[in-house]
């Protein structure tokens, strides 16, 4: 279990994450939802331990990072929102000088090598340059090099950013496989989709700190499963209802343009915090 207890970290006056605490099961795939600046990268970045916390504690399998920081760190595999591949080095020499870093030995490391250049499609380029790799083949290979010593957790901070839909859709199944080896995956996000395709539990962050925190269903009933959509006036106004019938009904009596359409974690968000996640 991936516990983050009173996590807290300042930048001088800024308060960038604010006493999360957080409890992450074996095996759950947990989505950190919030808009820029909510504090999503510098969380993930304490448990990874590039950046240093201010206060609290991150506690893995009842192991304190404070107590037994090698411990801890070879349990994560990290995979940053930016590209910090060699691209000047294959995709294998890069799997391959990760692998060393973790002391892993010869035999050991060109069979992860092998496997994980097959699970994210990547054999037929190993020994491209990184260099010419598209974005989500990058993307792709980081989430290879990150679980190249075997981690226990994942962090993936913004896996599909900056990627195409069709890109997105892609690593969205790779990430789904991983729900099968077993892993344990934190992932942070902007955007709604992801964490309702990807996630069974979503926590909203805003402020540095969590506003709501249940599985994105769950989530998504508590504002009411369908929204009317009013255009009048030259703005949009949303309602939301527990039943299709009832918002129908509401529908029924309205001047503009009207829409009824399920509601989703973008309406969630919006009604707890008043701002919207892809701002
Ligand atoms: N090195 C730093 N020095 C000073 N302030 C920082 C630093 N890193 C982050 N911040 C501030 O901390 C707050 C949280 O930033 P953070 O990058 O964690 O947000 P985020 O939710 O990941 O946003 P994004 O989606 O844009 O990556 C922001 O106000 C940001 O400006």
């Amino acid at each position: 279990m991936l516990r983050l207890i009173n996590l807290t970290k300042k930048y001088g006056n800024l308060t960038a994450v604010n006493g999360l605490n957080l409890d992450i099961e074996d095996g759950e795939f947990f989505g950190l939802l919030g808009p820029n600046g909510a504090g999503k990268t510098t969380t993930v970045r304490m448990i990874s331990t590039l950046t240093p916390k201010t206060s609290g504690d991150i506690v893995i399998n009842n192991e304190s990072m404070d107590r037994n920081l090698v411990a801890v760190k070879i349990k994560i595999g990290v995979v940053p929102q930016h590209n910090n591949l060699e691209n000047e080095m294959t995709a294998w020499e890069n799997l391959e000088a990760h692998g060393m870093l973790y002391n892993m030995s010869k035999a050991l490391r060109k069979e992860r090598i092998d496997e994980l250049l097959e699970f994210t499609e990547l054999t037929k380029r190993k020994n491209d340059l990184v260099g010419k790799y598209s974005g989500g083949m990058k993307r792709k290979l980081m989430i290879a090099r990150a679980l190249m010593h075997n981690p226990e957790i994942l962090l993936l901070d913004e896996p599909t950013v900056g990627l195409d839909a069709s890109a997105r859709r892609k690593m969205w199944d790779l990430l789904k496989s991983l729900k099968s080896r077993g892993l344990t995956v934190l992932l942070t996000t902007h955007y709604i989709e992801e964490a309702e395709v990807l996630c069974d539990r979503v926590g909203l962050i805003n402020g540095g700190a969590l506003v709501e925190l249940d599985s994105p269903q769950k989530l998504i009933e508590k504002v009411g499963k369908f929204a009317v959509e009013n255009f009048v006036n030259g703005k949009t106004k949303e309602e939301f209802f527990e039943t299709r019938e009832e918002a129908v009904a509401y529908a029924a009596a309205l001047e503009g343009s009207v829409n009824i359409r399920p509601s989703n974690l973008e309406d969630v968000f919006l009604k707890l915090t008043n701002r919207r996640v892809e701002s």
